[in-house]
């Protein structure tokens, strides 16, 4: 695991932009994306860039169960406004937060992760240590599945809502297993909100109460860190 520290949100999209763009250059073709504030950064970057993504498949980690995808918090709405909408990509998949069988759905999403092996994985991490949406607890061999939101994600998430009640329960998010098959994985985690997972992830035991933890497992693991989130590291 590498850690870089960087000054700021700013410095840290640029760096992972550059992950990327080598990535790109030397052939990956499918990117495993993220939501939530942190990759927004990186994202600008990419939309300012030069750099042709029409031949890159994307796979996004989660969306909430019962949005519909115009839902203005919907994670497709999100990822249209930030990154689809002005930067073309060959094909993107996200879970259909509507569909009407969620087993089929599921089963559907395992296959095009398998179909399309992810060559760059990013990731945020949220405060209590989940990635995606995989709260501690989670199994280290969990492929995609349904997820009960902890009540500190609800929490945290509804910063993005009108009021707490409007926070979705429920996910479908991509499972740990599959995330740490990505070749590569470029974790990012902005402010002194994130120092104690940060501290977790990076020098805690590996353990399934810290869902991040398990990237210490990983070969390829860059994870790219503000002073504030870097504050707890030894
Ligand atoms: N499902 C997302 C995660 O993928 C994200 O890492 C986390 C942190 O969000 P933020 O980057 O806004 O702190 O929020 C949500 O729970």
């Amino acid at each position: 695991m590498i850690v870089t520290i960087v000054k700021d949100k700013y410095e840290g999209g640029k760096k992972a932009f550059e992950l990327i763009k080598k990535g790109v250059a030397d052939g990956a073709k499918v990117l495993g994306l993220a939501t939530g504030s942190t990759p927004i950064t990186l994202y600008d970057q990419m939309v300012e860039s030069d750099v042709d993504f029409t031949n890159i498949t994307s796979i996004n980690l989660d969306e909430y169960y019962g949005l519909d995808p115009q839902n203005s918090q919907s994670y497709h709405y999100f990822m249209k406004k930030h990154l689809f909408e002005k930067k073309p990509f060959y094909k993107t998949y996200i879970p259909n937060g509507k569909a009407k069988d969620i087993n089929q759905e599921i089963a559907d999403y395992d296959k095009i992760i398998s179909d399309n092996p992810i060559d760059i994985q990013i990731l945020g991490i949220g405060g209590n240590g989940h990635i995606a949406f995989n709260e501690p607890g989670t199994p280290f061999d969990s492929t995609t599945h349904e997820v009960t939101l902890a009540s500190s994600t609800i929490k945290a998430n509804s910063r993005f809502f009108d009021n707490q009640d409007d926070v979705p329960k429920r996910a479908i998010c991509m499972g740990i297993k599959s995330i740490m098959s990505a070749k590569q994985i470029i974790l990012m985690a902005y402010g002194a909100a994130k120092q104690d997972a940060v501290k977790a992830m990076v020098e805690g035991p590996v353990t399934e109460t810290v869902p991040a933890s398990v990237l210490q497992k990983h070969p390829n693991v860059v994870v790219i860190v503000d002073c504030d989130a870097a504050a707890k590291l030894s």
